[in-house]
């Protein structure tokens, strides 16, 4: 499960006599998840999610993440809103650890989400893009085309161990990604990582996002690149579900339409989407040890993903 780092009563005691919450009343830690430690935190006032930040997030990087889920707040778009403590500020440190407490979500996340649910998604990630179009925050995106190769070297024998002959694959999707990644195109704040484990829905409708701790400034079809690749494919066959995809895109332009810019870059955009997840996954995969309370998510997945995007030629291959 998802707890790196242990609270305990004591510990979570002295946290909350910062916040106006009251003691707790339940706490226990989330299984779900595996970048942070979560836990559910229950007071008489409501139910939190008790957040510490773990290895990938970065702490000077946290008052971006927290401006992002106040404005979204602020504009009314569902994701939880950062508890302030009584000296008005969110952040804090708990057991050594850079900590938050957000409000708790209701709803559901989808372990197989249907064509209108995706068309779904792809409405929610517009409207996103489109609350978050005056947010001043900014930063890099540190998971993208620059960091891959770094991120691969040394991952040689890794990468044939899960599939043979896959690390000559690898290297020259790297190669054809540095020289063909799209720039110039319509940016903005991204979620980058709006998977269905981060996304509650109440039958057919989006509503609540979670998990922002990969947001970052980037091209806005960027995060649609990502949402194909976890939202459109069956399983983990490799197999891009048409349907799936075209509702997606429907939904996100009719908040927002492409331009054709977007629309030319889409292949290379979800060949690189699927390639960072790989890369990461790989990293986890190899780097996890057996015993560990956390199992990591397994790369060969999003190496199919590849090799569907590897032969695509254009739009019209993701159902636009
Ligand atoms: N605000 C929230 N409301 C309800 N549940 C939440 C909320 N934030 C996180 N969770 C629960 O905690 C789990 C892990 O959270 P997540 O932010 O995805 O962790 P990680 O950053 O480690 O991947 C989610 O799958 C969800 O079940
Ligand atoms: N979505 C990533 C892993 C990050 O985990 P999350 O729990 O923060 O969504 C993947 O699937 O590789």
């Amino acid at each position: 499960m998802a707890v790196y780092t242990e609270v305990d009563d004591k510990a979570l005691a002295d946290f909350l006599a910062d916040f106006d919450l009251g003691p707790a009343i339940a706490f226990k830690g989330i299984a779900e998840g595996v970048e942070n430690s979560n836990y559910l935190l229950e007071t008489a006032k409501s139910r939190f999610i008790l957040t510490l930040f773990e290895k990938r997030v970065n702490e000077e990087d946290l008052p971006y993440f927290m401006g992002v889920m106040d404005h979204l707040a602020l504009k009314g778009f569902p994701a939880p809103l950062p508890v302030k403590a009584n000296d008005g500020k969110a952040l804090r440190t708990l057991c050594g650890r850079p900590a938050v407490i957000i409000t708790f979500l209701t709803g559901m996340s989808l372990s197989r989400p249907n064509v209108e649910q995706c068309r779904d998604l792809g409405i929610g990630l517009a409207k996103f893009h489109d609350a978050l179009s005056d947010y001043s925050g900014s930063r890099k995106n540190s998971l993208s085309v620059d960091a891959w190769h770094p991120m691969f070297k040394g991952r040689e024998k890794e990468a044939n161990a899960i599939n043979a002959g896959l690390t000559s694959h690898i290297q020259s999707d790297l190669d054809e990604l540095k020289a063909n990644w799209p720039k110039d195109l319509p940016s903005g704040v991204i979620h980058a990582d709006l998977f269905p484990d981060n996304a509650f829905f109440l039958d057919d409708k989006l509503t609540g996002v979670i998990d922002f701790y990969f947001a970052c400034n980037d091209a806005l079809a960027y995060d649609i690149a990502i949402c194909l690749n976890a939202w459109c494919f069956e399983d983990s066959r490799g197999e891009y579900n048409v349907t799936k995809g075209r509702a997606m895109l429907a939904g996100y332009q009719s908040i927002r339409p492409l331009e054709d810019a977007e629309k030319d870059a889409l292949p290379i955009l979800c060949r690189g989407a699927a390639m960072r997840f790989f890369l990461t996954r790989l990293v986890d995969w190899a780097d996890t040890p057996r015993d560990a309370l956390v199992r990591p998510k397994n790369p060969i997945e999003y190496a199919e993903k590849l090799g569907f995007h590897r032969n695509a030629k254009g739009f019209f291959d993701y159902g636009g």
